[in-house]
Formats: C-alpha cells, sequence, structure tokens
C-alpha cells in the first residue's frame, strides 16, 4: 500500500500550520517525518488518518482518495498510533486491543476465535500478554503506549502511521517495538523525534521546518551536521556507525565549543 500527497495545506482559522506538503510514501517503505518541536509533524499525520481535515491539496492511499473515505474504510487499510491517545473509559488492557478488530466487524457482531487469536498476538508482540486482564489506566506511560500499539496491530493493517511511537518507552522496548514494526514489511509513515533511531530504522526521512517540507531523501543523505545544525541549531558530530553501517549522531554541546571547532571531537 503506497501514499501520495500533494500541496496538502492545512489553517487553524486564519494560522496557517502546513503549507503545500507534498510526500510519498512507497510500498512497504519506512518513511520518518523529523523536524523540530512545532513544525507540523503531528498535524500532517492527523490529516492523513482523518483527525483533522486539510484544506487544501490531495492524498491517496493506493487508488483512493484518502481525505473522502469513510472513517470506517480508512481504519481497514490504515492504523494509527497517535501522540495523545485519549482513552477516557475504564477499560481492560484486552478491551482496548480487541476495538482494533471493529473496523473489520459489522455492529454487534462479536469476537470470533480468530480475532481472539490476533488481539492475543498483538499483546504478545508487544510484551502485554501478561497484562490482558489489568485496567489501562493503572498502567505506567510506557505500558500504555504498547497497548496502543498492540491495538494498532490488532487492526492488521498495510499501513501504518506512527506518531512518536518510541515517546514513554524505555530503550529495551523502543528496540522491541520498532524492530516489531520493521518486521511487519507494512508500509509505515513515522513522526521520530530521536534522530539516532530514525537512522537505524527508516529508509527515507521527510525534515519539515515551519509546517514545509524543508528537505527529503535517504537517511544519509539528510542526517548530516548542516542539515541538523540548520534545522535544528545544534552542532552534531555524523558518523557511520562501524556494526550498524548506519548514520550516528553525536550532539556537541556549547561546552566543547572549541574541541567542536577544531573537529576533533
Ligand atoms: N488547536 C490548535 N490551535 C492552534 N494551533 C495549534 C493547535 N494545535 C497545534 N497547533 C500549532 O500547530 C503547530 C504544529 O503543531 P504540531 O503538533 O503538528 O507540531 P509537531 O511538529 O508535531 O511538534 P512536536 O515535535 O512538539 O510534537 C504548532 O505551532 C502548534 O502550536
Amino acid at each position: 500500500m503506497k501514499l501520495k500527497a500533494e500541496s496538502v495545506g492545512f489553517s487553524y482559522s486564519d494560522k496557517i500550520i502546513l503549507n503545500d506538503i507534498s510526500l510519498d510514501v512507497k510500498n512497504k517503505e519506512f518513511v520518518g517525518i523529523i523536524g523540530p518541536n512545532g513544525s507540523g509533524k503531528s498535524t500532517i499525520l492527523k490529516n492523513f488518518y482523518g483527525a483533522l481535515k486539510a484544506n487544501k491539496g490531495v492524498a491517496y492511499l493506493d487508488d483512493d482518495d484518502l481525505f473522502c473515505m469513510k472513517a470506517n474504510s480508512r481504519a481497514t487499510k490504515l492504523a494509527v498510533v497517535g501522540q495523545e491517545d485519549s482513552v477516557t473509559f475504564d477499560f481492560k488492557v484486552e478491551e482496548i486491543v480487541s476495538m482494533g478488530r471493529n473496523p473489520h466487524k459489522k455492529l454487534f457482531d462479536g469476537a470470533t476465535s480468530i480475532d481472539k487469536n490476533i488481539i492475543h498476538n498483538a499483546l504478545r508482540q508487544v510484551g502485554m500478554d501478561t497484562m490482558a486482564k489489568r485496567q489501562f489506566r493503572n498502567l505506567s506511560g510506557g505500558e500504555k503506549q504498547r497497548v496502543i500499539i498492540a491495538r494498532a496491530l490488532a487492526q492488521k493493517t498495510d499501513f501504518l502511521i506512527l506518531d512518536e511511537p518510541t515517546n514513554h518507552l524505555d530503550i529495551s522496548y523502543q528496540l522491541q517495538v520498532l524492530d516489531l514494526v520493521k518486521s511487519l514489511n507494512i508500509t509505515v509513515l513515522a513522526a521520530i523525534h530521536d534522530l539516532n533511531m530514525a537512522s537505524l530504522y527508516c529508509d527515507r526521512l521527510y525534515v519539515l521546518k515551519n509546517g514545509s517540507v524543508y528537505s527529503s531523501g535517504l537517511v544519509h543523505e539528510i542526517l548530516t551536521p548542516e542539515l541538523i545544525y540548520e534545522v535544528y541549531g545544534v552542532y552534531a558530530d555524523v558518523r557511520v556507525h562501524p556494526i550498524t553501517q548506519k548514520v550516528m549522531i553525536t550532539y556537541l554541546p556549547n561546552n566543547l565549543k572549541q574541541l567542536r571547532e577544531e573537529k576533533v571531537v
């Protein structure tokens, strides 16, 4: 499944947030969106998953007009792990994950044994199967995040949108979740703050700045010291890691200014 968006614009009343965003995600690609706080990463994702309505541009999921799709049919094709998930009622963990099956069912259809298997597997994949009966509201931030990821997995879509999926997760679960997403071999569009994680997992990156695409390309083309400085105002040392063969970034604080200028760090 692929996504192609052209000239997408979005405003809150007269405040323009997104300007002419064009991007594409090819079938089975893992594409990252990076950029500073407030650059529009969540907003563009929300436009794609229907939480906000673009006032300009078009987006196609394969041949379907994404901006005109009904919520239920969109949910059979595209699953979302959003940034702030407002589960307002008190549900058990397994009930939350079972919601991922809803788009595939008619109203009042009960869970089949296939559904139950999918739900159990999704919980197991995120290491939450032993907590299936726990109340969602009593979980830690990281545990909640893993349940929301399990719900998206239970949706069994070919396209996954992730908004800061590793927020709240300790390093072991950050790697576990992104390894898992990678192993699904589906199309992924993810907003990611951590540039080293983006380097490890993404095929390509889009850089947003002030609501526009500042740059896009392969990870090693984008994650350069120059671009990191231009976009974040931060000096960085960037080199290829000998084991991962991916670019690895070390940020250089101001107290290392002299070393940085001599480029001996
Ligand atoms: N309801 C709203 N009304 C007005 N402006 C908003 C609203 N929600 C978000 N914004 C603004 O839209 C801009 C883009 O926000 P967005 O959340 O998309 O950024 P982001 O790149 O995801 O940021 P972060 O890295 O902090 O998550 C920000 O300037 C934000 O203040």
